[in-house]
């Protein structure tokens, strides 16, 4: 008999009760937000569609019904802009990239970079990633038995996949200094500042915010200096190599810090969250056997050897199954945040101006009424007949509407790939005294380094 794995979720803040706030509850739901934004979330949002809310003068609104998601996010996108607390936390890095820029600059901005990002060009990456993917796997065989940290290896993968499609091994980047700072930037970064969790403006200076700037601006040095280089070395067609995403951008017509604040913005969007989700892929395959080998079975069965990577998804059908069930119970981008420009209505309920908008995908992907079992890892929800039942808009791992993730193809195929390079030869097995509980950052993160073995599969 099957047994279907629930992964553990964390706990929820206590309030003082049910009703008027009290002064003690304001401080608990600070100590959260900073701790883990979501211990605020209590069992009963997993069963509302709206909630409207009042938090130090600021109106909010939690949107969990689909069709209200809809309406804010693609029918009226143009009234629900970029939150303030997010671009506080974002812009200072990405300036004017496709995630943070608003108004014509991100119009101009995502229709010089969407044709970077076609199904043509981005299959055109799976050679390199499989690459990076079989190094890594040769490197995982040759540490049989050992227990490794598996959340810091999966982000170790997907900085060196990036790496190599955003600048092919270029020799003007000094890859070491360039990753320290990356993991820098991920250890001082992603947790909200506590002047901006209280809206004060942003000209009143953030303590504490000054190694963050320093590491930013020395990663933004490092890009624009390979970016600059780039632009005299000859073009991929009169060198005869395949062109990568910084190829692809300066071929773009963009201007040179439009390019710097791109390439940041790949890195930024594109290498934690596809971390995080392969960490709580590996997470979940190891806690349910019978998942762990019908996926093993797939690959074995596959004969991928002599085929494009970029194909594996149609032959692993079993296996992207289960990476959309790893993203739906955890949603490596937990949060998708707008504000109302004007008045407007939403599913029946006035919504004011300037009210913040938070669709919590923490919540949405395991909604009590839109999902069977919501709290259950059971990937055969994603194949056939069932997956095609899945209401529009409850399953939301890369956005919707014009702001929908432009990586997410890319991000689909280096996920299989990953998956069908190491999990070929390597097995891995949770070996921690207690489970991981997802914490959201920007990203949602283990709260443990997720210890596994690695084992040579015979
Ligand atoms: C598992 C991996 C990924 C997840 C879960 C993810 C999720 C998301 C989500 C939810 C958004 C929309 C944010 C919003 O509406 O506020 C987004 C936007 C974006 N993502 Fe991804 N993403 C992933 C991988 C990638 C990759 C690999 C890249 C690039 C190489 C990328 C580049 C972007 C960019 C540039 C945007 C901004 C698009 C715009 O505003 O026009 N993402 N992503």
């Amino acid at each position: 008999m099957n047994q279907v794995f629930q992964p553990p979720k964390p706990p929820y803040a206590v309030y003082s009760g049910v009703g008027k706030l009290r002064p003690s509850d304001y401080w608990t739901y600070f100590r959260a937000m900073r701790r883990n934004p979501l211990e605020v979330w209590g069992e009963h949002h997993f069963s509302i569609r709206l909630a409207p809310f009042r938090f130090l003068g600021r109106s909010s609104l939690i949107v969990n019904d689909p069709d209200a998601i809809h309406h804010c996010f693609v029918t009226r996108s143009d009234n629900f802009t970029m939150n303030p607390l997010r671009q506080a936390v974002l812009k200072p890095f990405l300036r004017d990239g496709l995630l943070t820029a608003e108004g014509e600059t991100w119009s101009k901005a995502r229709k010089a970079v969407s044709p970077v990002f076609t199904p043509r060009k981005v299959n055109a990456f799976a050679p390199q990633i499989r690459q990076v993917c079989e190094d890594a796997a040769a490197a995982f065989e040759a540490i049989d038995g050992r227990t490794i940290p598996v959340s810091d290896a999966m982000v170790d993968l997907t900085l060196d996949v990036l790496i190599e499609t955003l600048f092919s091994g270029d020799e003007a980047l000094d890859k070491a200094r360039f990753t320290a700072g990356i993991h820098q930037l991920l250890e001082i970064s992603g947790i909200p500042h506590p002047f901006d969790l209280a809206h004060l403006p942003g000209w009143i200076p953030r303590i504490g915010q000054g190694k963050s700037r320093r590491v930013i601006a020395d990663l933004r040095r490092q890009v624009s200096g390979v970016a600059a280089q780039r632009r005299k070395a000859p073009s991929p067609e009169e060198s005869g190599r395949a062109p990568d995403f910084l190829d692809l951008l300066l071929g773009a017509g963009l201007d040179d810090t439009a390019v710097t604040d791109n390439l940041l913005t790949f890195l930024a969007a594109g290498h934690e969250t596809t971390a995080r989700s392969l960490a709580w892929t590996l997470y979940l395959l190891s806690r349910a056997p019978d998942v762990r080998d019908r996926l093993e079975a797939e690959i074995d069965a596959a004969a991928l050897d002599d085929t494009d990577p970029a194909t594996w998804s149609q032959a692993l059908p079993w296996t992207e199954a289960v990476i959309k069930e790893s993203l739906r119970l955890y949603p490596s981008a937990p949060m998708l945040a707008r504000t109302s420009r004007e008045w407007d209505i939403v599913a029946g309920l006035p919504v004011p101006a300037r009210t913040d908008v938070l669709v919590s995908t923490w919540l949405l992907h395991r909604q009590r009424d839109i999902w069977a079992e919501p709290d259950s890892f059971r990937p055969e929800r994603f194949l056939g007949e069932a997956g095609k039942a899945i209401p529009r808009d409850a399953y939301l791992p890369f956005g919707l509407g014009p702001r929908v993730c432009i990586g997410a193809r890319f991000a689909m195929m280096e996920m299989v790939i990953v998956l069908a390079c190491l999990l070929r030869r390597v097995r891995f097995e949770f070996d921690g005294p207690r489970d991981p509980r997802p914490v959201m950052r920007i990203t949602l993160q283990p709260d443990n380094e997720v210890p596994m073995r690695v084992s040579r599969r015979g």
